[in-house]
C-alpha cells in the first residue's frame, strides 16, 4: 500500500490553454418508448479529434483498463458484445496499479504509453481508499492526459419506469482542478486545509467546450451551476469567465443557477433542464451526475467521456460497487453506453448505432434486466440478450 500523500499542483498543466474549437459530442440516444434519436456529430475540427489509425490487421487498438470491483465483469460484457458485433477493435489491457516514483503516486509507464499511442481508452471503475492510501487513480488519469471536460449525459431508458420518463440532461464537469486539486495540508494539529484551485485557463477551456457542445447537439442554453455567493473568488471567477465566453456564442442563451437550488429543481422536475447544458466546477459535477443517474434508474445506466486534446478516456459514472462485485449482479449498461460514446468518437458510427439499438431494445423488452432495474438477469445473461439482438 502506498502511503497517503497529496498531489503536487499540476500548475503547468493548469496553465496550458487548450486550443478549443469544436467539441466531440456523444450520441447517447434519448428514447421515447422504443424509439431513439441520434445526435448529429460534428467531426471536423473538433477538440479531441480521434487520431488513431487502423493497424495492418484492419483493427484499431484501444487501451482497456478493466478496473476494480465490478470492473472485470462489466468489461467482459463489452468485450463479448463488441466481438459479436465484429467491431474493428483490438483491446490492449493495461495494469494501472499505482507506483511510487520520486515520492509521487504515478500510473505505470506502460499504461500511459498505451493510452498515448492509442489516443483512446475504455476504463472500468478504479477504487480509491478513503482517508489514507493512494490518490485517486481516476483523477490521476484525467490529469495525466489533461482530460479537461467530463461529459456526462443522462437519458431516460424505455423499459424502466421512473417518476419522469423524459429526462435528457447533460452535465459537463471541469475535470482537472477545483475541489479535486488534491492540495491538502495540516495547518496545526486539528486544523487541515484543502484548497479549491480555479484557474482562468482550465475554466476557459471547459466553458468554451460546453458552449460549443451545446451548439453542436442543439441545446438552447448553457447554464453554469455555481456557489459564487459563498465562494466569491473561485466560483466567481468561473462564472465571470462563463459570462465572457457566452459573448462568443450569441445564439446560445446563457444563465447561471446556485448549486443547492439546482439540486432541488432537478429532482423536483428535470424536464426544464432538457434544453440546457449544465457546466460546473469539478465537485459539483461529481455529485450532480450521481444525482441525475438516480432520476433514470441509477448508476448502472449513466456513461461518461473524459475529453482531452490528445487522448480521451471513456468510463461509467459509477464506481467499483464493492457491495455487488464478483456476484454477476452488475449492470454493464453504463460502461456499454460509454463504449458507444467511444465508438462515436472513433467515427465508428455503424457499430455504435447497431450496439446502441440492441441495448435499448433489450432494456425496453424488459425480459433480461439486471437486479438494479428490478430484473433477475445476471450480467452475462443481459449481455447475451443484447448479442441476440445485434
Ligand atoms: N470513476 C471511477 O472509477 C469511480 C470510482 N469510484 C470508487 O468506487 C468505489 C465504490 O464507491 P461507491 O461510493 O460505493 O460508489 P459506486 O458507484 O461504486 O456504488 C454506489 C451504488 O451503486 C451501485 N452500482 C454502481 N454501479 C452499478 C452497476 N453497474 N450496476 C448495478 N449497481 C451499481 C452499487 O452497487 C452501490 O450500491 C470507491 O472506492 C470510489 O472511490 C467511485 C466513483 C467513480
Ligand atoms: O476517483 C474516485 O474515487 C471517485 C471519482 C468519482 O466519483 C467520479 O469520477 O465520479
Ligand atoms: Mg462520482
Amino acid at each position: 500500500m502506498i502511503a497517503s500523500r497529496s498531489f503536487t499542483v499540476p500548475a503547468r498543466q493548469c496553465l496550458r490553454i487548450a486550443n478549443v474549437s469544436r467539441p466531440w459530442v456523444p450520441a447517447i440516444a434519448p428514447i421515447a418508448q422504443t424509439q431513439f434519436r441520434s445526435y448529429s456529430i460534428p467531426y471536423e475540427d473538433k477538440v479531441a479529434k480521434f487520431k488513431g489509425k487502423k493497424g495492418s490487421d484492419g483493427n484499431y487498438t484501444v487501451t482497456l483498463i478493466e478496473g476494480d470491483g465490478i470492473g472485470p465483469e462489466i468489461s467482459q460484457s463489452v468485450k463479448d458484445i463488441f466481438s459479436a458485433a465484429k467491431v474493428p477493435i483490438k483491446w490492449e489491457s493495461v495494469d494501472v496499479t499505482p507506483q511510487l516514483k520520486d515520492g509521487r503516486t504515478v500510473i505505470p509507464d506502460k499504461a500511459i504509453d498505451s493510452v498515448k499511442t492509442n489516443f483512446v481508452a475504455l476504463k472500468g471503475p478504479l477504487a480509491t481508499p478513503i482517508g489514507k492510501g493512494h490518490v485517486s487513480l481516476n483523477l490521476t488519469l484525467r490529469r495525466t492526459f489533461n482530460l479537461f471536460a467530463n461529459v456526462r449525459p443522462c437519458v431516460s431508458i424505455a423499459g424502466y419506469k421512473t417518476p419522469y420518463d423524459n429526462v435528457d440532461t447533460v452535465l459537463i464537469r471541469e475535470n482537472t482542478e477545483g475541489e479535486y486539486s488534491g492540495i491538502e495540508h495540516v495547518v496545526i494539529d486539528g486544523v487541515v486545509q484543502s484548497i479549491k484551485l480555479i484557474t482562468r485557463a482550465a475554466s476557459e477551456r471547459v466553458l468554451r467546450f460546453a458552449f460549443q457542445y451545446a451548439e453542436d447537439v442543439g441545446k438552447r442554453k448553457v447554464r453554469v451551476v455555481h456557489k459564487a455567493t459563498i465562494m466569491k473568488m473561485s466560483d466567481g471567477l468561473f462564472l465571470n469567465i462563463a459570462r465572457e465566453i457566452s459573448k462568443d456564442f450569441p445564439q446560445i442563451e446563457f444563465d447561471a443557477e446556485l448549486l443547492d437550488n439546482a439540486c432541488l429543481k432537478i429532482v423536483t422536475d428535470p424536464t426544464p433542464y432538457n434544453d440546457k447544458v449544465l457546466v460546473m466546477p469539478n465537485l459539483y459535477g461529481d455529485i450532480l451526475s450521481d444525482m441525475c443517474a438516480g432520476l433514470i434508474g441509477g448508476l448502472g445506466l449513466t456513461p461518461s467521456g473524459n475529453i482531452g486534446d490528445e487522448c480521451s478516456i471513456f468510463e461509467a459514472v459509477h464506481g467499483s460497487a464493492p457491495d455487488i462485485a464478483g456476484k454477476g449482479l452488475a449492470n454493464p449498461t453504463a460502461l456499454l453506453l460509454s463504449s458507444i460514446m467511444m465508438l462515436q468518437h472513433m467515427n465508428l458510427h455503424e457499430h455504435a448505432d447497431q450496439i446502441q439499438k440492441a441495448i435499448f431494445d433489450t432494456l425496453a423488452e424488459g425480459k433480461y434486466l439486471t437486479g438494479d432495474l428490478g430484473g433477475k438477469a445476471k450480467t452475462h445473461e443481459y449481455a447475451e440478450a443484447i448479442i441476440k439482438k445485434l
